[in-house]
């Protein structure tokens, strides 16, 4: 099965897709972008794809919600990582010795405080993602560079892992979403669902709409608006909601549909916080 990740082997993507189907022989297509990651789904070079979607220190991956919702992919899972970064480089030196320090921007946001604190000579740089920054070093044998990623790049690569730790908080999780092209029936155990609307800029609208779901015993977990591009100052709202009753969600959707415009729903599935292996497989198996 090939799978699109932006980045490549041992990246957190890696690990979230690892996750997701443990059992499985996986294909990696390895991904410079995250729009890239859709491409190859639409393309079908890849069957799926895994993306990275919020993390609690960074907050959401707002590019990620515009390229789901343009490319008209599904959501069919969720995965929850724990992340805890790590700066290391070739072997023999220590943090002072390090003039550059590059990661994915959003590794290197978690780690802001810790980035701060070191001399301000020191160039952070964007790179790719985690592990590909920290490939390079190892190639390219780069003495006073370092790579900010997890403790299995480390490894995977050969370098010497000068700080741990490093991101601001302790408890630092990524959620990523497992997405692809076919709309399939919603698992028997799905109790989530992503939405999309918009909403006109009436008195009440945003309020209105969100007290069906609590009249419908819908428990909103995650609101985010982005700005709708070519209407200035008018929003999507993308939402999280869970239910005990897919009736009931089925029913709100009915409502909704009649009270916003472009409802839209991204995905269907099972809240995982318990990072369960993903079920599509043996789904796609069974509807054959
Ligand atoms: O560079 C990686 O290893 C990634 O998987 C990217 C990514 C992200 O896109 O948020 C994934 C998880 C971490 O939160 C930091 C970076």
């Amino acid at each position: 099965m090939k799978i699109a990740i932006q980045g490549i082997e041992s990246s957190f993507h890696d690990m979230a897709t690892r996750l997701l189907f443990p059992d499985t022989e996986i294909e990696l297509i390895m991904c410079d972008t995250f729009e890239k990651v859709t491409e190859c789904i639409e393309n079908m070079s890849a069957d799926f794809g895994v993306l990275a979607i919020e993390n609690t220190i960074a907050g959401s991956i707002l590019p990620n919600y515009n390229l789901i919702d343009a490319s008209g992919l599904v959501i069919y899972d969720e995965v929850f990582l724990n992340i805890q970064m790590f700066i290391m480089a070739l072997g023999g030196q220590t943090i002072y010795d390090i003039d550059e320090v590059h990661s994915h921007p959003v590794a290197l946001l978690q780690c802001k405080d810790y980035l701060r604190k070191l001399p301000p000579q020191l160039k952070i740089i964007e790179g790719k993602d985690t592990a590909s920054e920290a490939k390079k070093i190892k190639e390219g044998n780069l003495k006073g560079v370092a790579a900010i990623a997890g403790k299995q790049v480390a490894e995977r690569f050969g370098l010497e892992i000068l700080d741990s730790n490093i991101q601001n908080e302790k408890d630092n999780q990524t959620r990523f979403v497992l997405i692809g092209k076919e709309a399939i029936a919603p698992a028997e155990n799905a109790n989530k669902a992503t939405l999309k609307f918009e909403l006109s800029h009436s008195l009440g609208s945003l309020s209105n709409t969100l007290q069906m779901f609590t009249t419908f015993n819908i428990n909103l977990t995650k609101i985010q608006s982005l700005p709708i591009v070519g209407k200035p100052w008018q929003y999507a709202f993308f939402v999280d909601v869970m239910f005990d009753d897919y009736q009931l969600f089925t029913e709100v959707t009915k409502v909704l549909k009649k009270a916003v415009s472009e409802l839209k729903i991204l995905g269907v599935y099972k809240h995982n916080v318990e990072n369960t292996p993903s079920q599509l497989i043996q789904v796609l198996e069974n509807g054959k």
